[in-house]
């Protein structure tokens, strides 16, 4: 897990103290914080759940105990209403009290005493325990094994749609375990007592009760598969409907641009009739499973009611053993009712917790080796080795046996027309995809020999299009150096050329200057700013290796030329690697790599480059200064 972390640190709530000496008791039972290591969450729905179950075992003991208690209490009530009678029938005013005191004050005892305390225990150990704390431990540890994710893992999912897996895996197995050990648990409790109660006045009840019984689990065992399949399919079109919303709202600027509003309706109608059918598949099943109850509970009423009367005729029971037969009956008509409703919900939980554990449990495709090492400071020796990479395509390669060699501290261009593999390039480097053949060297080092963490320490990126996160200014350059001072990063925002910008920049929560938000993505800052904003970062970050990816691409030429001699002041000792379509940014490197369809062309400076008549990097060349830079002037 990362290194940075340290398990057991509970940072303070934002929202308000939550220190209080009674609640703190019972709610440190489990630590939300807590996190097992392992470094692959379960990948089944039952290993997941009985994973969690078991770091938080003893409260679910308790509430195992406590369960059995609640169908116990109720069982021994609706019995006592019997014993009550038939202890009115038999006793006069005058008696009552003297002959039957003891049994009254245990009777009063078991109401006012034994059933509030379990009542109260299952309470606490619901809302106070596992609700707010099993959740949250959850939903901790599925986010730390998310966030290790490569990243093609993000790009082949919707955001939201991820962060609802995480919100819901905690919510479904803390509920699944919750209704399986207190509503599942105290039902069968209640069952097997009230079987045994109404066998004991006439076996042949015990019979009915037992026959029930074979046709509730019938019921179940029959219409359980299916409702599972059919919650399955319900939770993974509300997913699917949710991110289509998400990605609306995310890419809300292209849809106002290109769309009058009708194509996304499309989309969303499917998504909404997709899951329209779904829920309508799961709740007839739902429909089928009560109205099957129903009848099978009528039956049983039916049947238990007049084999009690009978034995009343008979002489064989008294009337309040009649009164307690059908308390007992009634009762666990009403509870099978109230489990079908659990029974569903368990059920859905389960689907859930499947679907969530197919995105939470899935085996990163890169992974830090057994052993792999912290990366040293490299001294910015890059070397491509016969890389072989197509996206995991077996047609249409990109890199077939790349080779390239960056030696430490020089300062490299990549040149070549759209789709000629230089993001690609740099994205092996930063090792967010693995080479499909050969290996890339960094120090000596093969880059799948080092940490990830240590790996990436080494690179200072600025992107075309970096996107900033909502949070302050501040932290936003911070984030390229945790721990950075106040001074360092206004430093930092100076030489970027962010400073004078930054100080004159409010918030909707009127937040000034470097506490104020840049919305999500940075959204509320122009093109050129943001760039500013990642080139402070990249400043502050000070890694051996830089890469430029059109990284002023959106200034405009007064602050390019103001920032290019900063960024000349950050290149010094470092290696530098910069893609850049506009050719004069980079012409001045020592040297420059031209690529076309994954393979290098051209390699030379500038100006032996442009030589090359013929060559690529020339026309290209030509073509661009055509626009606004003589040939002759930019080749000197
Ligand atoms: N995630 C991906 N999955 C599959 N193919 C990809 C992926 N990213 C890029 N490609 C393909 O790889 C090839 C090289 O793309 P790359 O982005 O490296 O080119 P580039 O030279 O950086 O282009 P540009 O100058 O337009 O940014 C392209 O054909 C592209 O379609």
């Amino acid at each position: 897990m990362s290194r940075r972390f340290k398990p057991g640190q509970e940072p303070e709530s934002r929202f308000r103290n939550m220190d209080h000496p009674v609640w703190n008791r019972v709610e440190r039972f489990v630590d939300p914080f807590h996190d097992t290591g392992r470094e692959l969450l379960p990948q089944t729905a039952w290993g997941f759940i009985l994973y969690f179950a078991n770091q938080a075992r003893w409260p679910f003991i308790v509430l195992l105990v406590v369960g059995g208690l609640v169908g116990g209490v109720d069982a021994a009530l609706y019995w006592s209403v019997g014993w009550l009678i038939d202890i009115l029938d038999n006793s006069s005013p005058e008696t009552l009290w003297r002959d039957h005191w003891h049994q009254l004050v245990g009777l009063a005892f078991l109401l006012l005493v034994v059933r509030a305390v379990v009542m109260i225990g299952a309470a606490i150990i619901e809302q106070q325990v596992i609700v707010p704390r099993f959740y949250t431990m959850i939903r901790w540890q599925a986010f730390r094994r998310v966030i290790q994710q490569p990243y093609a893992f993000y790009q082949n999912d919707f955001a939201g749609r991820i962060a609802t897996k995480i919100m819901q895996a905690g919510e479904s197995t803390g509920d699944f375990i919750v209704t399986s050990l207190q509503a599942l648990w105290s039902f069968l409790t209640f069952v097997i007592l009230a079987g045994t109660i109404l066998t004991t006045l006439d076996w042949r009840m015990g019979v009915v009760v037992a026959t029930w019984g074979c046709g509730y689990v019938a019921i179940i065992r029959f219409l359980l598969p299916r409702l599972r399949r059919a919650g399955r399919e319900n939770a993974n079109e509300r997913a699917v409907l949710n991110g289509r919303m998400v990605d609306i709202f995310t890419n809300i600027l292209s849809v106002k641009l290109f769309d009058s509003g009708q194509r996304e309706h499309g989309g969303i109608r499917q998504a909404l009739t997709n899951y329209l059918s779904a829920v309508t598949h799961l709740t007839r099943m739902i429909t089928t499973v009560r109205a099957s109850v129903a009848l099978l509970n009528g039956i049983l009423m039916t049947a238990v009611g007049t084999l009690a009367v009978l034995s009343w005729m008979d002489g064989a029971i008294s009337t309040g053993s009649i009164a307690a037969t059908m308390g007992l009956i009634f009762r666990l008509n009403q509870m099978s009712g109230w489990m079908m409703f659990n029974i569903n919900g368990l059920i859905r939980a389960y689907s859930t917790v499947q679907d969530a554990t197919e995105t939470i449990s899935v085996v990163p495709a890169i992974r830090d080796k057994p052993g792999a090492i912290e990366m040293p400071r490299s001294s910015g020796h890059i070397r491509f080795d016969k890389v072989v990479f197509h996206y995991g395509k077996e047609h249409g390669g990109l890199f077939d046996g790349l080779d390239v060699e960056i030696r430490p501290g020089e300062k490299v261009g990549l040149v070549g027309p759209s789709g000629a593999g230089k993001s690609t390039f740099v994205n092996l480097l930063l090792r967010l995809f693995d080479v499909e053949g050969g290996r890339i060297l960094l120090d000596g080092h093969d880059i799948r020999d080092v940490t990830q963490a240590s790996l990436r320490d080494q690179f200072g990126v600025v992107s075309q299009e970096p996107s900033l996160m909502h949070r302050s200014l501040r932290d936003n350059i911070a984030y390229g150096r945790p721990g950075a001072t106040e001074e360092q990063v206004i430093e930092a925002a100076r030489q970027a050329h962010a400073h004078d910008f930054i100080v004159g920049v409010e918030d909707q929560k009127r937040r000034r200057g470097y506490d104020a938000h840049v919305g999500e993505r940075g959204i509320k800052l122009s093109g050129g700013q943001r760039q500013r904003v990642a080139i402070a970062r990249v400043m502050l970050k000070d890694a051996p290796i830089l890469i430029l990816d059109e990284a002023t691409s959106a200034l405009d030429s007064d602050i390019e030329a103001a920032i290019q001699e900063n960024l000349q002041t950050l290149m010094a000792g470092k290696t530098v690697v910069a893609i850049a379509h506009r050719l004069s940014t980079i012409a001045a490197m020592d040297r420059l790599i031209v690529m076309e369809n994954g393979r290098i062309v051209e390699t030379g400076t500038h100006a032996e480059l442009i030589k090359k008549q013929d060559g690529l990097y020339a026309r290209l060349w030509a073509r661009q200064s055509g626009g606004f830079i003589a040939l002759g002037e930019a080749a000197e």
